[in-house]
């Protein structure tokens, strides 16, 4: 069984696929503990807080509310609710707490891609055709090992900055791990102007990529 806190239909709005259409499944639960995070009602899957599979689509608001649904559960209700979007992008909370396989599988049966958004604190376990964003939350929990992994499998690597030690962070685990992603993303912390102005020259001078959270500024979900 997954832990759905919310899931809705929206446009891409980081990294790689900003833009597309797609279908987001938030899932329940993170031990990770990031200070700036902005998920944080996705931290504690508190079991007076679960509610009906139904009564976390299309939430009006972030709430700590989450429901228990097995794939086949989530493509009915996708079917169900009519959406059109054949990407499904799998976030949290912190997803990899689970084991993706039996949710990806069936999607990609019925035509859908699948992403999953994770911190590389846990084993990442998806089918090979699964869009992997690593946004590496380092010496944070999981240990070098996990994270040594995590950043081998990623198709993409998404780092939120807001200073010049997280930038020096992001390289140091580049050497340490000898990995040296193809697409790097910087994405400013909760949009501040500083942050933005470290990740676009920081950007242009590594030929790195800027993600900007689109959502955030046309102001959707
Ligand atoms: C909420 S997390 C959920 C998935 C997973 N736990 C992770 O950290 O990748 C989704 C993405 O949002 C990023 N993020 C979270 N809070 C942010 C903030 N305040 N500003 C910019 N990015 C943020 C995370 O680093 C991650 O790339
Ligand atoms: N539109 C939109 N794009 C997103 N990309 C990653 C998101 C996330 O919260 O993981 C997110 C989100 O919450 N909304
Ligand atoms: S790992 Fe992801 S969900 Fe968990 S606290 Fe950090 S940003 Fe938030
Ligand atoms: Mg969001």
């Amino acid at each position: 069984m997954y832990q759905i806190n919310e899931i809705f239909e929206t446009i891409q709005g980081e990294a790689s696929f900003t833009g597309t259409p797609s279908i987001f499944v938030r899932l329940q639960g993170c031990p990770v503990g990031c200070s700036w995070c902005d998920t944080k009602q996705t931290w504690d899957a508190k079991t007076s807080y679960v509610v009906s599979l139904e009564q976390t689509v299309e939430k009006k608001s972030d709430s700590e509310h989450w429901a228990k649904a097995d794939a086949e559960d989530i493509l009915a209700l996708f079917q169900s609710r009519g959406y059109r979007a054949k990407h499904v992008v799998i976030t949290g909370g912190e997803p990899c707490l689970f084991d993706l396989n039996p949710l990806c599988e069936l999607l990609h049966q019925h035509g859908y891609s699948t992403q999953v958004e994770t911190s590389g604190t846990f084993e990442i376990k998806v089918p090979a055709q699964t869009w992997v964003t690593v946004s590496p939350k380092i010496n944070m929990r999981g240990g070098y090992e996990v994270l040594a992994s995590a950043m081998k499998r990623a198709n993409e690597i998404k780092h939120p900055v807001a200073m010049q030690k997280h930038v020096d962070e992001l390289e140091e685990l580049f050497k340490a791990t000898g990995v040296h992603p193809r697409l790097v993303y910087l994405q400013p912390i909760s949009q501040k102007a500083k942050a933005t102005k470290l990740a676009i020259d920081t950007c242009i001078k590594k030929n790195w990529r800027l993600s900007v959270q689109v959502h955030k500024y046309l102001g959707i979900n």
